[in-house]
C-alpha cells in the first residue's frame, strides 16, 4: 500500500519534469541540466528503493515459509513421539504379560495346573520360618497314587493324564482352605498343613485319601483309584530336606502295608 502510493507520487512528479525537459520552450532554460540530472537522480534512486523493497519481501517471503515448516515440522515431531509412545506402551504391555506367563510357567505343573515342585519347595521354606516365627505346627504328607503303571498300561498315557488331573481336584475336596498342596513329582503330591498338629493332620489326610478313592478312570470296566500316604510334624530347627525325609520313610510304609493307608511319622 505504501509502496503504491509512494511510487505513483514519484511517477507523477517525474512524468510533469519529463513534460517540462520535452517542452521545446524550455530548452534554453538554465535550470534544464540541473533539472534532467535531478530527474536522472530520482529514477536511480526509485530503482534503488525498488531493488529494497523487492529484497525486503524476499527476506518476508522467507521467514514466513521457515516459520511454516517449523510449525510442519514440529507437528511431524510430536506424532512421531506419539506414535513412540503407543509402541512403548503396547511393549510394556507385552512384557508384563510374557513376565506373567513365564512366572506362572516357572511355578505351576502344566498338566495338572497346580503348584510345581519348585513353587512347593519355596513355600514350604516359608511356612517353616512362620512356624518357628509363631511357635506353630506344621504338618507335612507325601501322597503317591497306587498302582498308576496300570491305569497307562491298561488306558493309555492320556487316560493316565485325565486321572492325575482328577486325582487333583479329589485332594482338593479334602483340603482345608488355607492348606497347600501340588504336584511334587510324576504321581506324587505334596500336602503342606500349617498351624496343624499330628492327630489334626492325621483326620484331614484320610478325608483326602477318601476323596481320592472316589475317582474311577475308564470305560467297560473302569478302576477305582486310591493312594497312599505319609506324614509328619516339623520338629525344631528341621528344613524342609529333613521333614521331607520322615515324610517318605512314613509313605514308604504305607506302601510296604498294603496301600491305600495313611501312615505317620512322629
Ligand atoms: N499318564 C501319566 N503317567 C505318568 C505321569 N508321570 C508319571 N507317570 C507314570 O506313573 C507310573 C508310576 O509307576 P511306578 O513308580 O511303578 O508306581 P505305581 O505303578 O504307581 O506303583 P506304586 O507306586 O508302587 O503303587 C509310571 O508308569 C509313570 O510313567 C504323567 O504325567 N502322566
Amino acid at each position: 500500500m505504501t509502496k503504491t502510493r509512494a511510487s505513483q507520487a514519484g511517477r507523477e512528479i517525474l512524468e510533469r519534469v519529463q513534460a517540462l525537459l520535452e517542452d521545446p520552450d524550455h530548452q534554453d532554460n538554465p535550470l534544464y541540466e540541473a533539472l534532467e540530472g535531478l530527474r536522472e537522480y530520482a529514477l536511480a534512486q526509485d530503482q534503488r528503493l525498488e531493488r529494497l523493497m523487492r529484497i525486503s519481501d524476499g527476506y518476508h517471503l522467507l521467514e514466513r515459509n521457515h516459520t511454516q515448516s517449523l510449525a510442519v515440522r514440529c507437528d511431524r515431531q510430536l506424532r512421531r513421539m506419539e506414535k513412540m509412545a503407543r509402541i512403548s506402551d503396547q511393549y510394556q504391555k507385552t512384557l508384563w504379560e510374557v513376565t506373567e506367563s513365564l512366572r506362572e510357567a516357572a511355578n505351576q505343573d502344566p498338566l495338572t495346573g497346580l503348584a510345581n515342585r519348585r513353587f512347593l519347595m519355596e513355600r514350604l521354606k516359608d511356612e517353616i520360618q512362620r512356624a518357628e516365627r509363631k511357635d506353630t505346627r506344621l504338618a507335612l504328607c507325601l501322597m503317591d497314587v497306587d498302582h498308576f503303571k496300570r491305569i497307562n498300561d491298561r488306558f493309555g498315557h492320556e487316560v493316565g493324564d485325565t486321572a492325575l488331573c482328577e486325582i487333583a481336584g479329589a485332594v482338593r475336596q479334602g483340603l482345608r482352605r488355607y492348606d497347600l498342596y501340588g504336584r511334587w513329582g510324576g504321581e506324587e503330591f505334596l500336602l503342606v498343613l500349617p498351624q496343624t498338629g499330628l492327630s489334626e493332620a492325621g483326620a484331614v489326610i484320610d478325608r483326602v485319601r477318601q476323596e481320592v478313592g472316589q475317582v474311577t478312570v475308564g470305560e467297560g470296566e473302569p478302576l477305582t483309584l486310591s493312594a497312599s500316604f505319609g506324614y509328619t510334624c516339623l520338629h525344631v530347627g528341621e528344613d524342609p530336606n529333613d521333614i521331607l525325609k520322615r515324610a517318605d520313610i512314613a509313605l514308604f510304609r504305607a506302601k510296604e502295608a498294603g496301600r491305600n493307608r495313611v501312615e505317620q511319622e512322629p
